[in-house]
């Protein structure tokens, strides 16, 4: 992980969007081949999407070929809503820059099937080759998108309730009625934002000084989710001085030191898009015990390792309530067919498994351990024919 601390939030902003522009035009990007950039919404990246605005209007860089996905959207507010995310990112951004309207990506919070809209972006993503640099900021509470504390670290885009905290730091922009904030966003996964060739976060003001403390100096976690940036061989951190106030005194210095070797030594990392060329190769998550060495053309994210999670193929059909020739688990014979995930609940009840009922064999199937209910049956047999025993 790369971290780079500066003075204020403007210069922070001043950084972040030196490195894009930077990425951008190094990567050449073409029709056939565009830079694909993940984006976020939210205060704190306002200073850096300004940066790129002036930065195009100099002639510095062009989002002709770029194609951009959006991280999240919240659910249940129109699409033209001043507070929904489509408005923030066409007034902050893409009215500014000649992106093409075709190579933007917002997920839409009112599709009429949320589920299968994020499972398209998935593929779609896929299908624009990986995301080569995924731009985040962070909440209080260390989440990245609105991936909330307890996400799974493997999750990918899908439907996700709020934290009452995150609904409570959202309400300023809803005039502080929390009523009026929505519950319900989609969201990218945090995997999702793991399998991006680059991620780069950003952390602004005390009040993120926690969350980057824990996700700095602590282990992974899934109650800060953003820590799992940990995983990833391509992160870099921007933060002001101020979101390093819960950060210790050593953590500050040695990575102000190590920037400023690296500086003095002229090394600077070399990362797979600068040099990415051809047709794009998306990082797959892999799920079988053979590694492929990753290469600078074709890295594989360590999460790979450590994450199985296969990008979602099918939706889940949420039924609130169960169809007419249902059978509650506990009144069924556990058959082999259910111990796969059922594809009606999303969470599927745990049924408690046995390798033997895997084997053919019919001897297997006996139980060397006898359950309770057998336990009692033969304790109450023994001692009936113990008292028999006795009378006679
Ligand atoms: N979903 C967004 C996040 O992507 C963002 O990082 C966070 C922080 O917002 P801010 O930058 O305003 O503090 O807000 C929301 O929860």
């Amino acid at each position: 992980m790369r971290f780079f601390i500066r003075p204020d939030a403007a210069s922070a902003s001043a950084h972040v969007a030196n490195y894009i522009v930077d990425r951008i035009n190094h990567f050449a990007p073409t029709p056939e081949h565009p830079f694909v950039l993940g984006l976020p919404t939210g205060s704190t990246p306002l200073g850096v999407y300004k940066a790129l605005v002036e930065k195009y209007k100099a002639g510095e860089v062009s989002f002709e070929n770029v194609v951009t996905f959006n991280m999240d959207e919240y659910i249940g507010i129109p699409r033209d809503h001043p507070e929904s995310y489509h408005s923030f990112m066409w007034k902050h951004f893409f009215s500014h820059v000649n992106i093409h309207p075709s190579n933007v990506n917002i997920l839409n919070g009112n599709a009429p099937n949320l589920e299968a809209e994020c499972v398209e972006y998935e593929a779609k993503i896929r299908a624009a080759g990986g995301i080569d640099l995924f731009l985040a900021g962070m909440g209080e509470d260390g989440h990245i998108a609105f991936n909330e504390p307890g996400s799974s670290l493997a999750s990918r885009t899908r439907v996700k309730t709020l934290a009452y905290g995150t609904i409570l730091a959202n309400s300023r922009f809803f005039g502080d009625d929390i009523d009026k904030v929505p519950k319900m966003a989609l969201t990218v996964g945090v995997q999702t934002v793991l399998e991006a060739r680059e991620v780069v976060v950003m952390a602004l003001g005390a009040r993120k000084a926690l969350a980057l403390q824990r996700c700095v100096e602590q282990g992974v976690n899934h109650m800060w989710t953003l820590s799992a940036l940990q995983l990833h061989p391509h992160s870099m951190i921007v933060c002001d001085e101020d979101a390093t106030l819960e950060l210790q005194v050593k953590t500050v210095k040695y990575f102000k030191e190590i920037e400023q070797v690296a500086r003095a030594e002229g090394f600077e990392q070399i990362l797979p898009s600068k040099v990415r060329t051809g047709p794009a190769t998306v990082p797959t998550t892999i799920v079988t015990d053979e590694f492929p060495e990753p290469t600078i053309r074709s890295p594989q994210p360590t999460t790979s390792r450590l994450l199985r999670a296969t990008p979602a193929t099918e939706y889940p059909v949420r039924s609130r309530s169960p169809s007419p020739d249902f059978v509650p688990r506990h009144l069924r014979v556990a058959s082999d067919a259910e111990y796969t995930i059922s594809s009606r609940s999303p969470s599927p009840d745990l049924v408690p498994d046995r390798m033997a009922s895997r084997m053919d064999d019919p001897a297997l199937l006996r139980r060397w351990t006898p359950n309770p209910e057998q336990q009692q049956l033969q304790q109450s047999l023994h001692s009936s024919s113990k008292r028999t025993s006795l009378r006679a």
